[in-house]
């Protein structure tokens, strides 16, 4: 099913994971995961495509057996900075032989410290808006797609305004609904959420949420995705850096309560990057039960 059908219907709940990370390339680990995300009755589930700029592969298996072994909707995230229309054409083929309706359509990260060297390249793609076009080009309207905004702008443009046009064009180029980058500070989705709707977005746009469950990866993930962390979090974090157990409770009452602040703004949608931790899932949706079945109250 397109996740698109179901936005039409509600405001969605749903996870994104990625594909483990190991030499061997095992992947047994996510199972568990999926079992464990899936009592919490999510819309749907989404896979990371070489996040971060890390190494690809495996993402059309987990997105497959999403669907297929645990019947809950999946979507594949498919970057493509690195891509051919060639590896393009094969990862779509393969997601639509697996079954999954639905693709978010990322240009992607630069592999790590080789910004410069791919930015030098003849590159098949650019931006996102390319990939949509292509897919559409190539696939129809039998996939679903989606794209990333950023309430905080995208690091690499030049400010709010170019990046809502982009925002625009990629939209305009098929993006069905969209997922926002990580932010801590909910006032950066409303004005995102305010500007769009000013120059004709229309479509659904997800609240990415990250639970915050460790002070070191915490400030590695907000320079890779480009967020600021507010003066009151940051604080938490500095105070509590050598406490796990505190710093857990922080980042999930945290999340928490920027899920309360957004459902009672009317979010057309919660996203959480679950970074394959499941049980931090599990313990915003145990403090918070009744306000998520709000969302999809009038
Ligand atoms: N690998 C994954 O699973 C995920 C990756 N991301 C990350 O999001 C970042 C960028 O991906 P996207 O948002 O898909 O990139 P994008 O292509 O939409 O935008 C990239 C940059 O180019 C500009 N831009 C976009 N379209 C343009 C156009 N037609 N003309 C001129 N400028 C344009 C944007 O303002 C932005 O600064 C990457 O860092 C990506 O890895 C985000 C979510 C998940
Ligand atoms: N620029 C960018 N690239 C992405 O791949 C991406 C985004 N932004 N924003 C939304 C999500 C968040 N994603 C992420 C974010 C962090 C890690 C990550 O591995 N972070 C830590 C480890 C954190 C942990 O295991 O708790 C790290 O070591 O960098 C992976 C995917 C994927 N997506």
């Amino acid at each position: 099913m397109k996740i698109s059908e179901l936005l039409k219907e509600k405001a969605t709940i749903s996870f994104e994971v990625f594909p483990p990370k190991n030499k061997e390339g095992d992947i047994s680990s996510i199972y568990y995961t999926i079992e464990e995300l899936a009592k919490l009755d999510p819309d749907f589930i989404s896979v990371t495509y070489g996040a971060g700029g890390s190494s690809k592969g495996k993402t059309v298996e987990i997105a497959s057996a999403i669907k297929n072994k645990y019947q809950i909707e999946s979507v594949a995230h498919l970057s493509c900075i690195t891509s051919t229309k060639e590896d393009i054409l094969t990862e779509c083929r393969a997601l639509k032989e697996h079954n999954v309706d639905n693709i978010l359509s990322l240009r992607g990260d630069y592999p790590a410290g080789e910004e410069e060297k791919y930015r030098g390249m003849d590159l098949e793609f650019h931006y996102a808006s390319e990939l949509n076009g292509f897919i559409r080009e190539n696939f129809g309207d039998s996939f679903c797609l989606s794209g990333a905004c950023y309430p905080e702008v995208h690091q690499e443009a030049d400010c709010f305004r170019d990046d809502l046009e982009a925002l625009k064009k990629k939209v305009d180029a098929g993006a069905e609904y969209l997922i926002t980058q990580i932010f801590f500070d909910n006032s950066y989705y409303y004005r995102l959420v305010k500007e769009a709707r000013k120059i004709g977005i229309d479509v659904p746009i997800l609240a990415g949420i990250m639970p915050v469950t460790n002070a070191k990866s915490l400030l590695r993930t907000a320079k890779l995705c480009g967020c600021s962390i507010p003066f009151q979090l940051s604080t938490m974090i500095e105070t509590y850096y050598n406490y796990p157990e505190a710093m857990k409770e922080i980042g999930i009452n945290y999340a928490a309560h920027q899920i309360i602040d957004l459902i009672t703004n009317g979010v057309d949608g919660i996203h959480i990057y679950t970074m394959n931790k499941p049980e931090i899932a599990q313990r915003i949706f145990g403090n918070i039960p009744t306000v998520l079945k709000e969302l999809n109250h009038d």
